[in-house]
Protein backbone atom coordinates (compact mmCIF):
# COMPACT_ATOMS: atom_id res chain seq x y z
CA UNK A 1 0.00 0.00 0.00
CA UNK A 2 2.02 3.03 0.99
CA UNK A 3 5.39 3.01 0.97
CA UNK A 4 8.99 4.79 0.73
CA UNK A 5 12.18 4.31 -0.12
CA UNK A 6 15.87 6.03 1.39
CA UNK A 7 13.37 8.88 2.53
CA UNK A 8 15.24 11.58 4.51
CA UNK A 9 14.15 14.77 6.53
CA UNK A 10 16.41 17.67 7.20
CA UNK A 11 15.73 20.62 9.29
CA UNK A 12 17.03 23.47 7.41
CA UNK A 13 20.18 23.55 4.92
CA UNK A 14 22.55 22.77 7.81
CA UNK A 15 19.86 21.86 10.61
CA UNK A 16 20.13 18.26 12.08
CA UNK A 17 18.93 15.05 9.79
CA UNK A 18 15.68 14.01 11.44
CA UNK A 19 14.85 11.44 9.50
CA UNK A 20 17.57 9.05 8.09
CA UNK A 21 17.17 6.93 4.88
CA UNK A 22 14.03 5.57 6.01
CA UNK A 23 12.46 2.45 4.04
CA UNK A 24 9.22 1.04 4.89
CA UNK A 25 6.36 -0.72 3.50
CA UNK A 26 3.07 -0.87 4.91
CA UNK A 27 0.51 -3.56 4.58
CA UNK A 28 -2.70 -2.56 3.04
CA UNK A 29 -6.27 -3.57 4.36
CA UNK A 30 -4.62 -4.23 7.53
CA UNK A 31 -3.78 -2.61 10.83
CA UNK A 32 -0.26 -1.17 11.11
CA UNK A 33 1.45 0.64 13.82
CA UNK A 34 4.27 2.70 13.89
CA UNK A 35 6.49 2.21 17.20
CA UNK A 36 9.64 3.68 18.83
CA UNK A 37 10.36 5.86 21.74
CA UNK A 38 9.47 9.40 22.05
CA UNK A 39 11.11 11.91 19.57
CA UNK A 40 12.39 8.99 17.56
CA UNK A 41 10.86 10.28 14.02
CA UNK A 42 7.80 8.76 13.67
CA UNK A 43 5.80 11.77 13.15
CA UNK A 44 8.37 12.74 10.86
CA UNK A 45 8.33 9.49 8.73
CA UNK A 46 4.11 9.70 8.04
CA UNK A 47 4.35 13.55 7.47
CA UNK A 48 7.66 12.88 5.09
CA UNK A 49 5.62 9.96 3.28
CA UNK A 50 2.31 12.06 3.05
CA UNK A 51 3.99 15.29 1.45
CA UNK A 52 3.59 16.98 4.43
CA UNK A 53 7.21 17.86 5.56
CA UNK A 54 9.92 18.45 2.36
CA UNK A 55 11.97 15.48 2.13
CA UNK A 56 14.05 13.32 -0.16
CA UNK A 57 13.61 10.08 -1.04
CA UNK A 58 10.82 7.68 -3.13
CA UNK A 59 7.16 7.70 -1.93
CA UNK A 60 4.25 5.47 -3.28
CA UNK A 61 0.70 4.49 -2.84
CA UNK A 62 -0.40 1.34 -4.23
CA UNK A 63 2.69 1.84 -6.58
CA UNK A 64 2.38 4.44 -8.19
CA UNK A 65 4.77 7.44 -7.31
CA UNK A 66 3.64 9.92 -5.02
CA UNK A 67 5.23 13.45 -5.23
CA UNK A 68 3.39 15.85 -3.23
CA UNK A 69 0.10 15.75 -0.95
CA UNK A 70 -2.65 16.44 -3.15
CA UNK A 71 -1.25 13.05 -5.49
CA UNK A 72 -2.81 11.10 -2.11
CA UNK A 73 -6.48 13.01 -2.44
CA UNK A 74 -9.17 10.92 -2.33
CA UNK A 75 -7.43 7.28 -1.44
CA UNK A 76 -5.74 8.71 1.87
CA UNK A 77 -6.95 10.70 4.97
CA UNK A 78 -4.74 11.98 7.96
CA UNK A 79 -5.80 12.36 11.28
CA UNK A 80 -3.18 14.81 13.22
CA UNK A 81 -1.59 13.88 16.65
CA UNK A 82 -4.53 16.45 18.07
CA UNK A 83 -8.00 15.82 17.26
CA UNK A 84 -9.14 19.18 15.93
CA UNK A 85 -12.47 20.44 15.04
CA UNK A 86 -14.56 23.86 15.63
CA UNK A 87 -15.37 23.47 19.70
CA UNK A 88 -18.44 25.78 19.19
CA UNK A 89 -19.87 23.19 16.77
CA UNK A 90 -22.10 20.13 17.90
CA UNK A 91 -20.67 16.38 16.59
CA UNK A 92 -23.55 16.35 13.69
CA UNK A 93 -22.25 19.70 12.48
CA UNK A 94 -18.73 18.98 12.47
CA UNK A 95 -19.26 15.74 10.52
CA UNK A 96 -22.28 17.88 7.93
CA UNK A 97 -19.89 20.46 7.57
CA UNK A 98 -16.64 18.17 6.82
CA UNK A 99 -19.01 16.41 4.39
CA UNK A 100 -20.52 19.24 2.79
CA UNK A 101 -16.81 20.52 1.68
CA UNK A 102 -15.57 16.82 0.64
CA UNK A 103 -18.39 14.59 -0.90
CA UNK A 104 -20.71 16.16 -3.57
CA UNK A 105 -23.76 13.88 -3.86
CA UNK A 106 -26.09 14.66 -1.18
CA UNK A 107 -27.97 11.43 -0.89
CA UNK A 108 -24.56 10.33 0.00
CA UNK A 109 -23.65 12.84 2.59
CA UNK A 110 -27.14 11.80 4.07
CA UNK A 111 -26.07 8.45 4.68
CA UNK A 112 -22.76 8.68 4.92
CA UNK A 113 -23.00 10.80 8.29
CA UNK A 114 -25.73 8.50 9.45
CA UNK A 115 -23.28 5.67 9.37
CA UNK A 116 -20.16 7.37 10.70
CA UNK A 117 -22.25 8.22 14.03
CA UNK A 118 -23.34 4.74 14.78
CA UNK A 119 -19.52 3.49 13.67
CA UNK A 120 -17.72 5.88 16.05
CA UNK A 121 -20.24 5.44 18.70
CA UNK A 122 -21.16 9.15 18.62
CA UNK A 123 -24.82 8.99 17.74
CA UNK A 124 -26.34 9.58 20.86
CA UNK A 125 -23.61 12.47 21.71
CA UNK A 126 -24.65 14.07 17.72
CA UNK A 127 -26.03 17.30 19.20
CA UNK A 128 -23.02 17.49 22.13
CA UNK A 129 -20.53 20.30 21.45
CA UNK A 130 -17.32 19.46 20.47
CA UNK A 131 -15.85 21.32 23.30
CA UNK A 132 -18.11 19.20 25.81
CA UNK A 133 -16.51 15.72 24.23
CA UNK A 134 -14.21 13.49 26.59
CA UNK A 135 -10.56 12.82 25.25
CA UNK A 136 -12.16 9.23 24.11
CA UNK A 137 -14.99 11.11 22.38
CA UNK A 138 -12.77 13.29 20.49
CA UNK A 139 -10.42 11.52 19.32
CA UNK A 140 -13.59 9.19 17.59
CA UNK A 141 -15.22 12.12 16.46
CA UNK A 142 -11.23 13.05 14.91
CA UNK A 143 -11.56 9.23 13.46
CA UNK A 144 -15.04 9.92 12.00
CA UNK A 145 -13.90 13.71 10.61
CA UNK A 146 -11.17 11.16 8.68
CA UNK A 147 -14.21 9.03 7.39
CA UNK A 148 -16.05 11.51 5.76
CA UNK A 149 -14.19 10.99 2.47
CA UNK A 150 -14.28 7.33 2.63
CA UNK A 151 -10.65 7.12 2.16
CA UNK A 152 -8.79 3.66 1.53
CA UNK A 153 -6.28 4.46 4.15
CA UNK A 154 -5.98 6.02 6.99
CA UNK A 155 -3.27 7.76 9.05
CA UNK A 156 -3.77 8.15 12.72
CA UNK A 157 -1.05 10.15 14.62
CA UNK A 158 -1.51 8.76 18.54
CA UNK A 159 -4.95 7.95 17.98
CA UNK A 160 -5.17 6.27 21.38
CA UNK A 161 -2.04 8.11 23.22
CA UNK A 162 -3.46 9.51 26.73
CA UNK A 163 -6.82 7.85 26.94
CA UNK A 164 -8.43 5.58 29.69
CA UNK A 165 -8.01 1.49 28.45
CA UNK A 166 -11.78 1.47 27.62
CA UNK A 167 -11.58 3.99 25.46
CA UNK A 168 -8.42 2.72 23.89
CA UNK A 169 -10.01 -0.18 23.40
CA UNK A 170 -13.04 1.75 21.95
CA UNK A 171 -11.01 3.16 19.15
CA UNK A 172 -9.26 -0.27 18.01
CA UNK A 173 -12.79 -1.83 17.90
CA UNK A 174 -14.03 0.75 15.72
CA UNK A 175 -10.67 0.32 13.52
CA UNK A 176 -10.88 -3.75 13.37
CA UNK A 177 -14.10 -3.18 12.38
CA UNK A 178 -13.38 -1.00 9.27
CA UNK A 179 -10.51 -3.22 8.39
CA UNK A 180 -12.49 -6.16 8.75
CA UNK A 181 -15.93 -4.96 6.94
CA UNK A 182 -13.91 -2.60 4.29
CA UNK A 183 -10.72 -3.55 4.22
CA UNK A 184 -9.58 -0.30 5.14
CA UNK A 185 -5.87 0.42 5.77
CA UNK A 186 -4.50 2.30 8.87
CA UNK A 187 -0.77 3.54 9.59
CA UNK A 188 -1.32 4.66 13.22
CA UNK A 189 1.52 5.44 15.75
CA UNK A 190 0.88 4.46 18.96
CA UNK A 191 2.86 4.50 22.05
CA UNK A 192 1.38 1.64 23.90
CA UNK A 193 3.73 -1.55 23.74
CA UNK A 194 1.08 -3.20 25.24
CA UNK A 195 -1.34 -3.32 22.41
CA UNK A 196 0.71 -4.40 19.81
CA UNK A 197 -1.00 -8.06 19.55
CA UNK A 198 -3.83 -5.64 17.87
CA UNK A 199 -1.84 -4.51 14.98
CA UNK A 200 -0.99 -6.30 11.73
CA UNK A 201 2.21 -5.32 10.89
CA UNK A 202 4.76 -3.57 13.11
CA UNK A 203 7.56 -0.86 12.43
CA UNK A 204 10.06 0.40 14.35
CA UNK A 205 11.57 3.39 14.26
CA UNK A 206 14.64 4.47 16.28
CA UNK A 207 16.66 7.74 16.17
CA UNK A 208 15.39 8.88 12.40
CA UNK A 209 15.63 5.13 11.23
CA UNK A 210 13.53 2.44 10.37
CA UNK A 211 15.15 -0.37 11.96
CA UNK A 212 12.44 -3.43 11.97
CA UNK A 213 9.07 -4.17 10.28
CA UNK A 214 6.97 -7.37 10.38
CA UNK A 215 4.33 -9.24 12.52
CA UNK A 216 4.70 -8.92 16.66
CA UNK A 217 5.93 -12.48 17.10
CA UNK A 218 8.77 -11.48 14.42
CA UNK A 219 9.64 -8.40 16.49
CA UNK A 220 9.89 -10.72 19.61
CA UNK A 221 12.04 -13.30 18.06
CA UNK A 222 14.49 -10.14 15.75
CA UNK A 223 15.07 -8.48 18.88
CA UNK A 224 15.15 -11.62 21.02
CA UNK A 225 12.57 -10.07 23.63
CA UNK A 226 10.01 -12.38 25.65
CA UNK A 227 7.37 -9.35 24.71
CA UNK A 228 7.04 -6.28 23.26
CA UNK A 229 7.21 -4.32 26.62
CA UNK A 230 11.03 -5.16 26.70
CA UNK A 231 12.10 -3.44 23.11
CA UNK A 232 12.71 -0.24 24.54
CA UNK A 233 15.21 -1.62 27.02
CA UNK A 234 17.06 -3.65 24.32
CA UNK A 235 17.51 -0.60 21.82
CA UNK A 236 19.34 1.18 24.23
CA UNK A 237 21.86 -1.78 24.39
CA UNK A 238 23.41 -0.50 20.75
CA UNK A 239 23.64 2.51 19.03
CA UNK A 240 21.68 3.23 16.03
CA UNK A 241 23.89 2.25 13.27
CA UNK A 242 24.55 -0.99 15.16
CA UNK A 243 20.56 -1.38 14.35
CA UNK A 244 20.62 0.07 10.82
CA UNK A 245 23.68 -2.26 9.46
CA UNK A 246 21.45 -5.82 11.39
CA UNK A 247 18.25 -4.46 9.78
CA UNK A 248 20.03 -3.87 6.24
CA UNK A 249 21.76 -7.65 6.88
CA UNK A 250 18.70 -9.24 7.96
CA UNK A 251 16.90 -11.56 5.45
CA UNK A 252 13.18 -10.62 6.81
CA UNK A 253 11.47 -10.38 3.39
CA UNK A 254 8.84 -7.21 4.32
CA UNK A 255 7.97 -7.43 0.62
CA UNK A 256 5.40 -9.86 1.50
CA UNK A 257 2.11 -8.13 0.88
CA UNK A 258 0.26 -8.33 -2.26
CA UNK A 259 -0.07 -5.12 -3.53
CA UNK A 260 -3.69 -3.57 -3.24
CA UNK A 261 -5.13 -1.53 -6.09
CA UNK A 262 -5.60 1.86 -5.08
CA UNK A 263 -9.43 3.89 -4.96
CA UNK A 264 -9.96 6.61 -5.05
CA UNK A 265 -12.80 8.67 -4.24
CA UNK A 266 -15.50 11.02 -6.44
CA UNK A 267 -13.20 14.68 -6.55
CA UNK A 268 -15.01 17.24 -3.59
CA UNK A 269 -17.29 20.01 -4.49
CA UNK A 270 -15.63 22.65 -6.42
CA UNK A 271 -14.63 26.05 -4.98
CA UNK A 272 -17.55 28.20 -5.10
CA UNK A 273 -19.48 25.06 -3.03
CA UNK A 274 -16.56 25.15 -0.50
CA UNK A 275 -16.51 28.90 -0.37
CA UNK A 276 -20.11 28.47 0.44
CA UNK A 277 -20.33 25.69 2.98
CA UNK A 278 -17.16 27.94 4.66
CA UNK A 279 -19.27 31.03 4.65
CA UNK A 280 -22.07 29.48 6.40
CA UNK A 281 -20.13 27.37 9.01
CA UNK A 282 -17.87 30.89 9.55
CA UNK A 283 -21.08 32.64 10.34
CA UNK A 284 -22.64 30.18 12.29
CA UNK A 285 -19.34 30.14 14.81
CA UNK A 286 -19.55 33.83 15.02
CA UNK A 287 -22.85 33.57 16.20
CA UNK A 288 -21.85 30.54 18.77
CA UNK A 289 -18.79 33.07 19.38
CA UNK A 290 -20.54 35.07 22.01
CA UNK A 291 -17.29 37.23 23.39
CA UNK A 292 -16.03 37.86 19.63
CA UNK A 293 -19.08 39.02 18.58
CA UNK A 294 -20.06 41.25 21.79
CA UNK A 295 -16.40 42.69 21.30
CA UNK A 296 -17.06 43.56 17.59
CA UNK A 297 -20.26 44.59 18.20
CA UNK A 298 -18.84 46.77 20.83
CA UNK A 299 -16.26 48.20 19.23
CA UNK A 300 -18.47 48.62 16.00
CA UNK A 301 -20.68 51.01 18.23
CA UNK A 302 -18.35 52.16 21.02
CA UNK A 303 -15.54 53.87 18.40
CA UNK A 304 -18.00 56.04 16.40
CA UNK A 305 -19.26 57.00 19.66
CA UNK A 306 -16.02 57.84 20.90
CA UNK A 307 -15.49 60.27 17.80
CA UNK A 308 -18.42 62.26 18.74
CA UNK A 309 -17.61 62.57 22.21
CA UNK A 310 -14.05 64.14 21.73
CA UNK A 311 -15.82 66.15 18.93
CA UNK A 312 -18.79 67.32 21.28
CA UNK A 313 -17.44 70.54 22.81
CA UNK A 314 -16.47 71.88 19.11
CA UNK A 315 -20.08 70.71 17.77
CA UNK A 316 -22.07 74.06 17.43
CA UNK A 317 -19.27 76.16 15.87
CA UNK A 318 -18.99 72.84 13.58
CA UNK A 319 -22.01 73.13 12.31
CA UNK A 320 -21.20 76.77 11.40
CA UNK A 321 -18.50 76.04 9.42
CA UNK A 322 -19.88 73.11 7.35
CA UNK A 323 -22.17 74.95 5.24
CA UNK A 324 -21.07 75.46 1.53
CA UNK A 325 -18.57 77.16 0.47
CA UNK A 326 -20.27 81.15 0.11
CA UNK A 327 -18.81 83.85 -1.81
CA UNK A 328 -16.71 85.97 0.31
CA UNK A 329 -15.95 83.84 3.15
CA UNK A 330 -11.91 84.16 2.27
CA UNK A 331 -12.06 87.65 2.30
CA UNK A 332 -13.78 87.69 5.46
CA UNK A 333 -11.29 85.46 7.19
CA UNK A 334 -8.48 87.29 5.54
CA UNK A 335 -10.16 90.67 6.94
CA UNK A 336 -11.16 89.10 10.21
CA UNK A 337 -8.80 88.08 12.59
CA UNK A 338 -10.80 86.50 15.23
CA UNK A 339 -12.76 84.52 12.40
CA UNK A 340 -9.45 83.50 10.97
CA UNK A 341 -8.61 82.39 14.41
CA UNK A 342 -11.54 80.00 14.79
CA UNK A 343 -11.56 78.66 11.56
CA UNK A 344 -8.05 77.76 11.61
CA UNK A 345 -9.38 75.82 15.13
CA UNK A 346 -11.94 74.45 13.29
CA UNK A 347 -9.67 72.86 10.56
CA UNK A 348 -7.44 71.02 13.39
CA UNK A 349 -10.52 69.29 15.33
CA UNK A 350 -11.70 68.19 11.53
CA UNK A 351 -8.45 67.20 10.67
CA UNK A 352 -8.22 64.88 14.34
CA UNK A 353 -11.49 63.86 14.02
CA UNK A 354 -11.34 62.62 10.70
CA UNK A 355 -7.80 60.69 11.82
CA UNK A 356 -9.49 59.42 14.89
CA UNK A 357 -12.16 58.24 12.51
CA UNK A 358 -9.65 56.18 10.63
CA UNK A 359 -7.25 54.76 12.99
CA UNK A 360 -10.55 53.77 14.75
CA UNK A 361 -11.26 51.83 12.11
CA UNK A 362 -7.82 50.26 10.99
CA UNK A 363 -8.02 49.35 14.86
CA UNK A 364 -11.05 47.46 13.70
CA UNK A 365 -9.56 45.88 10.65
CA UNK A 366 -6.35 44.28 12.66
CA UNK A 367 -9.27 42.63 15.47
CA UNK A 368 -11.20 40.98 11.93
CA UNK A 369 -7.96 39.74 10.36
CA UNK A 370 -5.25 39.50 12.62
CA UNK A 371 -6.42 35.97 14.27
CA UNK A 372 -9.02 34.79 11.71
CA UNK A 373 -6.69 32.13 9.41
CA UNK A 374 -3.45 31.64 12.02
CA UNK A 375 -5.82 30.88 14.93
CA UNK A 376 -7.19 27.88 13.27
CA UNK A 377 -4.33 26.96 10.84
CA UNK A 378 -3.96 23.41 11.96
CA UNK A 379 -7.68 22.68 10.90
CA UNK A 380 -7.85 24.30 7.61
CA UNK A 381 -4.25 22.06 7.02
CA UNK A 382 -5.99 18.67 7.51
CA UNK A 383 -9.32 20.05 5.60
CA UNK A 384 -7.05 21.10 2.68
CA UNK A 385 -5.32 17.79 3.08
CA UNK A 386 -8.71 16.23 3.09
CA UNK A 387 -9.62 18.00 -0.78
CA UNK A 388 -10.53 21.81 0.56
CA UNK A 389 -9.22 23.91 -2.28
CA UNK A 390 -6.71 26.55 -1.11
CA UNK A 391 -8.46 29.66 -3.20
CA UNK A 392 -11.95 28.62 -1.49
CA UNK A 393 -10.56 29.09 2.02
CA UNK A 394 -8.86 31.95 1.54
CA UNK A 395 -12.02 33.55 -0.62
CA UNK A 396 -14.09 32.50 2.28
CA UNK A 397 -12.13 34.46 4.49
CA UNK A 398 -11.47 37.51 2.54
CA UNK A 399 -15.66 37.50 2.00
CA UNK A 400 -16.44 37.10 5.83
CA UNK A 401 -13.73 39.09 7.70
CA UNK A 402 -14.34 42.19 4.61
CA UNK A 403 -18.29 41.84 5.02
CA UNK A 404 -17.94 42.63 8.96
CA UNK A 405 -15.04 45.75 7.88
CA UNK A 406 -18.33 47.02 5.09
CA UNK A 407 -20.57 47.16 7.96
CA UNK A 408 -18.29 49.00 10.17
CA UNK A 409 -16.74 51.79 8.19
CA UNK A 410 -20.38 52.57 7.07
CA UNK A 411 -21.55 52.53 10.48
CA UNK A 412 -18.67 54.51 11.06
CA UNK A 413 -19.62 57.19 8.51
CA UNK A 414 -23.48 57.44 8.70
CA UNK A 415 -22.94 58.20 12.99
CA UNK A 416 -20.23 60.55 13.03
CA UNK A 417 -21.34 62.52 9.68
CA UNK A 418 -25.13 62.51 11.83
CA UNK A 419 -23.93 63.34 14.65
CA UNK A 420 -21.03 66.09 13.37
CA UNK A 421 -23.16 67.11 10.95
CA UNK A 422 -19.77 66.79 8.60
CA UNK A 423 -20.63 68.57 5.22
CA UNK A 424 -19.26 66.83 2.07
CA UNK A 425 -20.06 63.85 -0.26
CA UNK A 426 -21.44 61.20 1.73
CA UNK A 427 -20.89 58.67 -0.95
CA UNK A 428 -16.90 59.43 -1.19
CA UNK A 429 -16.82 59.41 2.47
CA UNK A 430 -18.64 56.12 3.49
CA UNK A 431 -15.96 54.80 -0.18
CA UNK A 432 -13.08 56.03 1.88
CA UNK A 433 -14.01 54.80 5.04
CA UNK A 434 -15.23 51.37 4.22
CA UNK A 435 -12.17 51.15 2.14
CA UNK A 436 -9.88 51.71 5.33
CA UNK A 437 -11.48 49.38 7.20
CA UNK A 438 -11.56 46.50 4.42
CA UNK A 439 -7.81 47.08 3.23
CA UNK A 440 -6.50 47.21 6.80
CA UNK A 441 -9.04 44.31 7.26
CA UNK A 442 -7.26 42.25 4.37
CA UNK A 443 -3.72 43.34 5.01
CA UNK A 444 -4.11 42.00 8.85
CA UNK A 445 -5.83 38.55 7.56
CA UNK A 446 -2.57 38.34 5.56
CA UNK A 447 -0.37 38.11 8.19
CA UNK A 448 -2.81 35.99 9.71
CA UNK A 449 -2.45 33.66 6.60
CA UNK A 450 1.39 34.42 6.69
CA UNK A 451 2.28 33.64 10.35
CA UNK A 452 2.10 30.24 11.99
CA UNK A 453 0.95 31.68 15.20
CA UNK A 454 -2.15 33.79 15.69
CA UNK A 455 0.23 35.73 18.23
CA UNK A 456 2.60 36.62 15.62
CA UNK A 457 -0.10 38.00 13.01
CA UNK A 458 -1.76 39.96 15.94
CA UNK A 459 1.36 41.31 17.37
CA UNK A 460 2.34 42.06 13.94
CA UNK A 461 -1.41 44.23 13.33
CA UNK A 462 -0.82 46.12 16.06
CA UNK A 463 2.11 47.48 15.53
CA UNK A 464 1.14 48.14 12.35
CA UNK A 465 -2.04 49.84 13.85
CA UNK A 466 0.02 52.03 15.98
CA UNK A 467 2.24 53.35 13.81
CA UNK A 468 -0.46 54.60 11.39
CA UNK A 469 -0.60 58.01 13.18
CA UNK A 470 2.82 59.05 13.74
CA UNK A 471 3.96 57.71 10.11
CA UNK A 472 0.64 59.33 8.44
CA UNK A 473 2.83 62.76 8.86
CA UNK A 474 -0.70 64.21 9.61
CA UNK A 475 -0.72 65.75 13.07
CA UNK A 476 3.64 64.63 13.57
CA UNK A 477 5.46 66.34 10.97
CA UNK A 478 7.78 63.18 9.49
CA UNK A 479 11.38 63.73 8.11
CA UNK A 480 10.92 65.10 4.57
CA UNK A 481 13.28 62.01 3.60
CA UNK A 482 10.59 59.85 4.68
CA UNK A 483 7.62 61.44 3.57
CA UNK A 484 6.84 59.70 0.49
CA UNK A 485 8.72 56.43 1.29
CA UNK A 486 5.97 55.40 4.54
CA UNK A 487 3.20 57.31 2.90
CA UNK A 488 1.91 55.01 -0.13
CA UNK A 489 2.18 52.08 2.67
CA UNK A 490 0.09 54.29 5.29
CA UNK A 491 -3.60 53.18 5.26
CA UNK A 492 -4.56 56.10 7.93
CA UNK A 493 -2.85 58.77 5.77
CA UNK A 494 -5.12 57.45 2.13
CA UNK A 495 -7.78 57.45 4.34
CA UNK A 496 -7.99 60.87 5.86
CA UNK A 497 -6.63 62.33 2.81
CA UNK A 498 -9.73 60.69 0.47
CA UNK A 499 -12.17 62.01 3.53
CA UNK A 500 -10.72 65.70 3.68
CA UNK A 501 -11.02 65.83 -0.08
CA UNK A 502 -14.62 64.76 0.06
CA UNK A 503 -15.01 68.75 1.51
CA UNK A 504 -13.30 70.19 -1.14
CA UNK A 505 -16.62 72.27 -1.96
CA UNK A 506 -17.23 73.53 1.74
CA UNK A 507 -16.25 75.90 3.97
CA UNK A 508 -14.16 73.41 6.15
CA UNK A 509 -11.91 72.50 3.55
CA UNK A 510 -11.42 76.57 2.95
CA UNK A 511 -10.92 76.76 6.62
CA UNK A 512 -8.04 74.04 6.89
CA UNK A 513 -6.52 75.90 3.50
CA UNK A 514 -5.66 78.94 5.61
CA UNK A 515 -3.02 77.02 7.63
CA UNK A 516 -1.82 74.47 5.65
CA UNK A 517 -1.18 74.79 1.60
CA UNK A 518 0.21 70.66 1.92
CA UNK A 519 -1.19 69.03 -1.23
CA UNK A 520 -3.99 66.86 -0.29
CA UNK A 521 -4.69 63.44 -2.40
CA UNK A 522 -8.05 63.22 -4.07
CA UNK A 523 -10.88 61.51 -3.02
CA UNK A 524 -9.98 59.17 -6.34
CA UNK A 525 -6.86 58.65 -5.61
CA UNK A 526 -7.08 57.88 -2.02
CA UNK A 527 -9.87 54.83 -2.96
CA UNK A 528 -7.48 53.77 -5.92
CA UNK A 529 -4.73 53.79 -3.01
CA UNK A 530 -6.62 51.80 -0.55
CA UNK A 531 -7.62 49.61 -3.36
CA UNK A 532 -4.38 48.91 -3.46
CA UNK A 533 -3.72 48.16 -0.16
CA UNK A 534 -6.50 45.54 -0.59
CA UNK A 535 -4.95 43.50 -3.46
CA UNK A 536 -2.29 43.72 -1.68
CA UNK A 537 -3.96 42.05 1.58
CA UNK A 538 -5.60 39.47 -0.75
CA UNK A 539 -2.25 38.82 -2.46
CA UNK A 540 -0.75 38.09 0.74
CA UNK A 541 -3.66 35.71 1.61
CA UNK A 542 -3.57 33.13 -1.12
CA UNK A 543 0.18 33.34 -0.75
CA UNK A 544 -0.08 32.29 2.72
CA UNK A 545 -3.03 29.79 2.39
CA UNK A 546 -1.51 28.19 -0.45
CA UNK A 547 1.95 27.68 1.79
CA UNK A 548 1.63 24.16 4.66
CA UNK A 549 2.12 25.01 7.91
CA UNK A 550 1.85 22.10 9.65
CA UNK A 551 3.24 21.74 13.53
N1 LIG B 1 11.01 21.48 12.84
C1 LIG B 1 11.88 20.83 13.61
N2 LIG B 1 13.05 21.41 13.95
C2 LIG B 1 13.96 20.76 14.69
N3 LIG B 1 13.77 19.52 15.18
C3 LIG B 1 12.62 18.91 14.91
C4 LIG B 1 11.60 19.53 14.12
N4 LIG B 1 10.56 18.67 14.01
C5 LIG B 1 10.90 17.59 14.71
N5 LIG B 1 12.13 17.73 15.24
C6 LIG B 1 12.86 16.77 16.06
O1 LIG B 1 12.88 15.56 15.34
C7 LIG B 1 12.75 14.48 16.22
C8 LIG B 1 11.59 13.58 15.76
O2 LIG B 1 10.36 14.25 16.00
P1 LIG B 1 8.98 13.49 15.82
O3 LIG B 1 7.91 14.43 16.18
O4 LIG B 1 8.95 12.87 14.49
O5 LIG B 1 9.12 12.36 16.93
P2 LIG B 1 8.03 11.31 17.43
O6 LIG B 1 8.70 10.00 17.41
O7 LIG B 1 6.78 11.42 16.66
O8 LIG B 1 7.84 11.82 18.92
P3 LIG B 1 6.59 11.63 19.92
O9 LIG B 1 6.38 10.18 20.08
O10 LIG B 1 7.10 12.26 21.19
O11 LIG B 1 5.44 12.36 19.30
C9 LIG B 1 12.56 15.06 17.60
O12 LIG B 1 13.77 15.04 18.27
C10 LIG B 1 12.13 16.45 17.35
O13 LIG B 1 12.55 17.29 18.38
Amino acid sequence: MLSCKELSVDVGPNGPRILDRATAQFKGGALNAVIGPSGCGKTTLVKAMLGILPSEGEVSYAGERIYKSSDLQGMLSFAPQFSIAHERLTVNEALQYALDLCVRDGVVKAKRIEEILKRIGLDEHRTKKVGDLSGGQLRRLGLGLELVGDPQCMVCDEVTSGLDPKSEDQILEVLQRLRDEQEKTFICIIHNLAKLEEFDWITVVYEGVVIFQGELEALNRYFDIPDALHLYDKLNEHDIEYWRERWKGSDTDVAVHSEIAAVKAPPPPGPIAQTWTLLLRRALLFKRDRGYWLLTLGITIGFPLLVTIFAWDGIPQLRGLSMDSSAGFMERASEDLRYRIDAMEMASLVTGLILFQVILLTLMGSNNGAREIAGERQLYEKERFAGLSAGAYASSKLIFASSVAILQGLWMMLFVRYICEFPGVASLQAGVLVLCCVSMTAICLGFSAIFDSADKASLLSVYLVGFQLPLSGIVLALPEALVWVCRPFINAYWGWGGYFSSMLETRLYDAYRLESSEWIPSAGLSLAVLGLHFVLGAVMVFWGCQQKRWN
